[in-house]
């Protein structure tokens, strides 16, 4: 099996890589940059094969994808700067990417008939209620540019192809990039104090533990939406970095806040970003492990623990 990984300087696609690497399947990385440009460290993902392709140029992204030709595309190349995307100057550039460059994929795999995995977010859906999520309930309301780009991008690819994954995960964090866990632990070191919200409730996801799973996907027929996250119930972000502190071992007290209380975000974000993962489950595949136990682990691979 050839696959094509788009996004491989960023977070997921590095693990996703690496996992393909690990079962013997023949990976392409493909980003932005002229060349590999994520972290340089010695993983399989950092020698192999490598194709250059801004996804926004729809004729590059033909040229590109066909002359890889591959049995299954995984799109993992995103704009997720949520802040920064609310931005009026920003806009066309987010949807250029997420959507847009989304359907520029599609189409190409469509032609070739490829296998597509599209990986989105709970920021999809508006987060009123309590109740989980379902990975195909159709109520779909983005509270912000980002989600809205990424629902695009949902659509264009339940809308060209059958053959396709449509995996919604949310609060990221893995090796090869920025995210939450990162920024605490880095405002941890300056501040006996932080202020986190504890009315936007969801789960984590370790791309680590993600990337088995997409794999495992691909490797079946079982097209459709599904939601991946870790296991270990649902918290709020100042529940996890209670959590983060406590088994980076950092005095940092966290004082909990309401978003409004918060006050520094320029979008919107889901209050109810629970997504219900029980058709995973039905269909076969194993669940992640607990959000806690790969909490430790990532800790252990950034060189925070040893
Ligand atoms: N991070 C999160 O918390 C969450 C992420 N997701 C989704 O998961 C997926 C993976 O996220 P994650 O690994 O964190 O993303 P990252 O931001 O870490 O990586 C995305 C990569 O896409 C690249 N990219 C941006 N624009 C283009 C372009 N025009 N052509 C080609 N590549 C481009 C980026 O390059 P550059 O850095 O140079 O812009 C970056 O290397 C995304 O689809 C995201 O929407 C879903 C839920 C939560
Ligand atoms: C840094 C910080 C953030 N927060 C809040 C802001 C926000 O509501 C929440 C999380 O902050 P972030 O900026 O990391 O969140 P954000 O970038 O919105 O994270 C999202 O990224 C996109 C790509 C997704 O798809 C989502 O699943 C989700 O992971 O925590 C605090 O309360 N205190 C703080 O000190």
């Amino acid at each position: 099996m050839k696959v094509l990984v788009t996004g491989v300087g960023g977070q997921l696609g590095h693990d996703v890589m690496n996992e393909l690497a690990k079962r013997g399947y023949e990976g392409v990385g493909s980003d932005i940059a002229p060349v590999y440009s994520g972290v340089a460290d010695g993983s399989a993902v950092t020698t192999m094969p490598y194709v250059s392709m801004d996804i926004t140029n729809a004729a590059a992204v033909a040229e590109t994808i066909k002359s890889v030709n591959p049995d299954v595309i995984v799109h993992c190349a995103a704009w997720t700067a949520v802040d920064l995307a609310e931005d009026e100057d920003k806009k066309a550039k987010v949807f250029a990417i997420n959507a847009e460059g989304t359907e520029n994929i599609a189409r190409v795999a469509k032609e070739i008939d490829a296998k597509m995995v599209y990986i989105s977010t709970d920021y999809v859906f508006n987060g009123r209620g309590t109740s989980p999520w379902k990975p195909d309930c159709k109520d779909y309301e983005p509270l912000n540019v980002y989600g809205e780009s990424k629902l695009k991008g949902e659509l264009a690819v339940s809308g060209t192809l059958e053959k396709y994954f449509i995996v919604r995960i949310a609060w990221v964090f893995g090796l090869n990039g920025k995210n939450f866990i990162k920024t605490m632990l880095k405002v941890g070191e300056t501040h006996d104090t932080v202020r986190v919200v504890y009315d936007q409730i969801g789960t984590p996801t370790y791309t680590l533990d993600l990337s088995r799973l997409l794999v495992d996907m691909i490797e079946t027929d079982k097209y459709g939406y599904y939601h991946a996250t870790n296991e270990g119930g649902f918290i709020s972000w100042y529940e996890f970095t209670k959590e983060i502190y406590k088994q980076a071992g950092l005095p940092t007290k966290v004082l909990p806040v309401t978003t409004a209380e918060y006050g520094l975000s320029k979008a919107a974000r889901p209050f109810n970003s629970r997504l219900d993962k029980s058709k995973l489950v039905e269909a076969g595949f194993k669940p992640l492990p607990t959000w806690q136990d790969a909490l430790g682990r990532y800790l252990k691979e950034i060189g925070v623990l040893a």
